[in-house]
């Protein structure tokens, strides 16, 4: 069976969900081979087997500190020398921006064919499918790389991480980085302040506040606490300065598809649906029956969510003791 790679997301070892997914989509087209770039590749190690890596391999920063020390470029490089020993049959990363990045450097270097976002990959013969959601939303694309091995970048919730138990082996790899790849030092990183909810292009539910909420957010993240969610933003509210850019959910901000997506005081723009249009129920409260939001909703609640909300909160909370 051919070898897939999936380039490994993680803080110090913590594996994001998004690598449980992609190793859930690799063992779809072959043989998951982890590649792990940093330091706590031991704590990592439970979570990659327990999604199907049949081998890690390592690339320790005692020994390449460029990989951390440099923006992309070297780790670009690192991956192009573990394929040319690999020689996969597709390489698989996460589709955030130093990811897209990682694999358009890639596919320069390897001459190969590249498709970005994918919302879902598959096996066919000649290599795998994806399938993209293009303009806002409203066209699915499906495409092949015809040239080269293809490179692959997946949309967070693309798949639901399947567990397949193994025990990856790790095999620690060394890397030449040239000076070419050394341009862009990093001075300075601080991780964003931790706000205690789930990152919010991995949470299964999400509940956004838009103009609505008159930029009263406490509404939305009482509502969202109960839930477990992560709190969204509409441009709108993001615009006025209400809540950070971070959280903004649509066309120029985070694509998100959750199981659950909330959206309070949001009427439904084009560019706020390009966003999360995909998310599995939509529930919408909106004090305009006629928001446009409502064409697109599971369920919708007209009415201010100044009240709806606390009233949802007070019953989730009942519920829960
Ligand atoms: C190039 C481009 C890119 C863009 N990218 C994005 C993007 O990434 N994300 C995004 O969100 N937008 C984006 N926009 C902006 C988008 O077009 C809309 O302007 C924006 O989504 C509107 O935000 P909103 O729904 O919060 O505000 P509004 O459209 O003003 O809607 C507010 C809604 O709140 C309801 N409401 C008011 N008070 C209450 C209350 N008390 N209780 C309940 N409901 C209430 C109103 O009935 C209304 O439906 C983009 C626009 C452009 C041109």
């Amino acid at each position: 069976m051919s070898n897939v790679l999936v380039l490994v997301d993680h803080t110090a070892g913590t594996v994001r969900k998004t690598t449980a997914e992609l190793l859930t989509i690799a063992r779809r087209l072959g043989e998951p081979v982890a590649v792990f770039i940093g330091e706590g590749v031991q704590e990592a190690l439970p979570a990659l087997g327990q999604y199907g890596a049949t081998k890690v391999i390592a690339l320790s920063t005692q020994s390449n500190p460029e990989l951390t020390q440099y923006l992309v470029a070297p780790k670009a490089e690192a991956l192009q020398q573990v394929a040319a020993k690999v020689e996969p049959s597709a390489i698989l990363i996460s589709s955030n921006a130093e990811g897209k990045e990682i694999a358009a450097r890639l596919a320069v270097k390897l001459e190969a064919g590249l498709i970005t976002d994918a919302v879902d990959v598959t096996a066919a013969d000649g290599g795998p499918v994806t399938t993209q959601s293009v303009f806002a939303g409203n066209y699915t694309v499906q495409a092949k790389v015809t040239h080269g091995t293809p490179i692959i970048t997946v949309k967070p919730n693309a798949a639901t991480p399947e567990a397949a138990e193994t025990s990856p082996e790790v095999e620690e790899f060394d890397v030449t980085i040239s000076d070419a790849a050394k341009t862009a030092r990093i001075t300075d990183s601080k991780p964003r302040e931790a706000t205690g909810r789930p990152e919010l292009t991995e949470a299964a539910i999400i509940v956004s506040g838009g103009r609505g909420t008159g930029g009263d957010f406490g509404p939305v993240e009482a509502f969202a606490d109960s839930l477990g969610a992560a709190v969204g933003a509409s441009r709108a509210a993001v615009d006025s300065g209400w809540y950070p850019h971070a959280y903004q959910v649509g066309q120029t901000g985070k694509t998100v598809s959750p199981q659950l997506y909330v959206a309070a005081g949001i009427s439904g723009a084009i560019q706020h649906r390009a966003g999360m249009q995909t998310s599995k129920t939509i529930v919408a409260v909106n004090k305009d029956p006629e928001a446009p939001i409502f064409e697109l909703v599971d369920f919708g609640v007209v009415g201010d969510l100044h009240k709806v909300l606390p009233t949802a909160t007070e019953e989730v909370t009942k519920r829960k003791s």
